[in-house]
């Protein structure tokens, strides 16, 4: 197995599959029905996996006498009756960078894994029951599965007992106190279902199989808090697994690096057939108290607004793109996006996403026009992940102060999801008004509901007795949004236009940075090296003329040399921007320090050390405790993408590199006037 100098992640080699799910050209709608019908005809075999739990089974404490008998096996026929609201749960009240160069899909050593276990032999089902019930339509409904986790030492210590079953793979039983029900669903996993398979099963790889062609496909985590959300996305512990040593995430690494690994592995055998490069650029927010923050670069953050346009629909504006050229960066960003994410601890999980964070990776690749339409396009798919904070009961939860702040404007928040969901799943209400601009997370997420993407909606659950009302809450939305009809499109671009609008991002950044620099009384340019950037873009001299170049060749198509030339000099600046806001930042709260400001203390901190137990107090990232003076301090970690991975990249240019990671730490000391700055 080869391996990049700078590979730092490992993940399982998914054999590179044959059939027919992964068409290599553009799909039209008859080819996007016929991919989604093939998906649906490979199904998992119940013979292969004895991991759904029978009634009776020794670990399932439901009553032996099931009740199963008495549900019809319909899939409609549960829920169909009354669309409940969401209060119900909240009874506590609403409370390449392609280096600007194309993506290096061809380093076969960044992308060969060990293939640590083996794929199913039944094949890359995506969902379990029927193929898409739209012949002759557009049409594409939200595919929904549902996965339950383990109990808990809590749950167990109370002696909580089960009450959550899988009978057959796309169906779950709830055999509760108050309420005895089954729903089905596209999957339905239970606790003994493993990461891999889950990542398999659960219509994944479609959706990144129809980003690259194009669509915008969404996948969402939804569920209470403490429901196995992050760890369905992520992987256990979220940011910390990337600690972990390389059998640790071989196991355990969640969907969103499973379905990374995927994508790269498509582009790179995609890019031979098609000769044309992809380019992909990455940005990752997070909704926090109804604020957007940038998780790739905080110091960004400030004012970050949801605009919206015809073509584009709901933006972030201002949010920080970069483009990307390898899986280690994308998964680098993934790995600090969740270091910068707002965490905290309550009674119902250690280690709590307070923010409802979304990586969206847009994959670009030019094509040409049909014959009659000659015209040089951009195809733009985006790959949408949306890890959602959880539903909280702030009577369990025990959550005050600020967490209880945070707690009202994610029950707040998921209340507007749900009304959307209701409204989207009833045929009448559909015709009428959505109210998506209701929350920022709604907005955020039209076009995944009801709109012109491709979603999947990941339903998390406890199958704890205590969390009856819970679970079953998230099953009724889960099961509303099976109902809710996407009608999805390719979304192109001419080239020129995506030039143009490149070419003013980079002005743009130029004039920002150029501000950056004389706010820090930097005369001479920052930019940073990059280690095999095109030889020509790496001088600020090449970086000027490449703006005002002319975009066309001698025989006026849209130069080809152009196109990477505007996506380096975007990522170059981009770059230097980043890192010139951490520099403003950190001046700012190093002038903070004199006296009446506040004091700071900054040290890198070396990750080098890999762990093999995840412990969640690692994770603590954005803690809020009570301070002695009864002042709420923030210990918040802030490292930089950008600089960290150039670090790595140029210290050890060769097989040199022992994987050293640092980020930088910036705390507040609110009882000491301390400044110490260790580098
Ligand atoms: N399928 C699973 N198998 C084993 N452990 C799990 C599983 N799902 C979740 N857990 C564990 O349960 C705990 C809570 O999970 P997680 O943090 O993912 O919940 P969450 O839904 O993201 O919560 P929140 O909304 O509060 O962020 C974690 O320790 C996690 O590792």
């Amino acid at each position: 197995m080869l391996k990049s100098p700078v590979e730092k992640y490992s993940l399982i080699e998914i054999s590179t599959s044959t059939d027919s799910n992964h068409q290599q050209t553009p799909m039209n709608t008859d080819d996007m029905k016929q991919r989604s019908a093939e998906s649906y005809s490979s199904e998992r075999s119940l013979n292969n996996r004895v991991r759904f739990l029978e009634p009776s089974s020794a670990n399932n404490t439901a009553p032996q006498n099931s009740k199963l008998t008495k549900f019809v096996p319909s899939s409609e026929s549960f829920e169909a009756a009354s669309i409940e609201s969401i209060n119900d749960i909240y009874q506590d009240g609403p409370n390449s960078v392609s280096r600007g160069l194309q993506t290096d899909i061809s380093n076969a050593s960044v992308i060969d894994w060990v293939l640590g276990q083996k794929t199913s032999s039944t094949g890359d089902s995506a969902y379990r029951n029927e193929p898409p019930q739209d012949p002759g339509t557009e049409k594409d409904r939200v595919r929904v599965i549902v996965r339950v986790r383990p109990l808990n030492s809590r749950e167990t210590e109370k002696s909580d007992r089960s009450i959550l079953y899988c009978e057959r793979e796309n169906s779950i039983t709830v055999e509760g106190a108050k309420h005895s029900r089954r729903f089905t669903f596209d999957s339905a996993f239970d606790v003994t279902s493993t990461q891999e398979e889950v990542f398999h099963y659960s219509g994944v790889k479609r959706l990144v199989d129809m980003a690259i062609d194009g669509y915008i496909s969404t996948c969402f985590a939804y569920g209470q808090t403490g429901s196995g959300k992050t760890h369905t996305m992520i992987g256990p512990g979220g940011a910390n697994i990337f600690r972990m040593d390389e059998n640790f995430r071989i196991k355990n690494f969640g969907l969103v690096p499973r379905a990374i690994n995927y994508l790269f592995q498509q582009l790179r055998e995609k890019s031979h057939e098609t000769n044309a490069p992809y380019y992909i650029r990455v940005s990752y927010c997070e909704i926090y108290n109804e604020q957007i923050h940038d998780l790739i670069s905080p110091s960004h953050s400030d004012h970050l607004q949801i605009r919206g346009s015809i073509e584009d629909g709901f933006y972030v504006e201002n949010l920080f793109q970069t483009y990307i050229e390898t899986m280690d960066e994308l998964l680098t960003i993934l790995e600090e996006g969740e270091l910068n994410r707002a965490m905290a601890s309550h009674n119902l999980n250690d280690t709590s996403s307070r923010s409802h964070a979304m990586l969206s990776i847009q994959i670009e690749q030019d094509i040409q026009g049909t014959d009659d339409q000659k015209e040089q396009m951009t195809r733009q798919g985006k790959l949408v992940f949306v890890d959602l904070a959880g539903s909280e009961k702030v009577k369990a939860s025990l959550s005050k102060g600020k967490q209880l702040t945070e707690t009202n404007n994610i029950n707040k928040s998921l209340l507007v999801l749900g009304t959307c969901i209701s409204a989207l799943s009833d045929s009448v209400k559909r015709a009428g008004h959505i109210p998506y601009r209701d929350s920022k997370l709604t907005r955020l997420l039209a076009d995944s509901l009801g709109g012109h993407g491709i979603t999947l909606m990941i339903a998390c659950i406890s199958p704890a007795s205590s969390c009856e009302n819970e679970s079953l809450s998230t099953l009724r939305y889960a099961n509303r949004a099976k109902n809710i009809e996407n009608v999805p499109i390719v979304k192109t671009d001419s080239k020129e236009n995506v030039i143009n609008r490149l070419k003013h991002e980079v002005r743009k950044l130029k004039d920002e940075n150029h501000e950056l620099r004389q706010k820090l009384g930097y005369h001479l340019n920052v930019l940073p090296k990059l280690k095999n950037r095109n030889s020509d873009s790496g001088s600020q001299t090449s970086m000027r003329s490449s703006a005002s170049s002319e975009i066309y060749d001698t025989q006026g198509q849209l130069s080809g040399t152009t196109t990477k030339k505007i996506r380096t000099d975007h990522e170059i600046l981009t770059r230097e921007n980043e890192k010139l806001v951490r520099k403003l930042d950190q001046v700012i709260r190093e002038h903070q320090t004199q006296p009446g400001g506040k004091p700071v203390l900054v040290v890198e901190e070396d990750h080098s050390r890999q762990e093999t137990d995840p412990s969640p107090t690692r994770r603590m990232n954005k803690s809020y405790t009570q301070e002695s003076k009864g002042e709420l301090s923030d210990s918040v970690n802030r490292p930089s993408y950008a600089s960290k991975y150039r670090t790595v990249r140029e210290r050890y240019p060769d097989d040199t590199s022992p994987q050293r990671r640092t980020a930088t730490i910036v705390r507040r000391v609110p009882d000491s006037a301390i400044v110490e700055v260790r580098r």
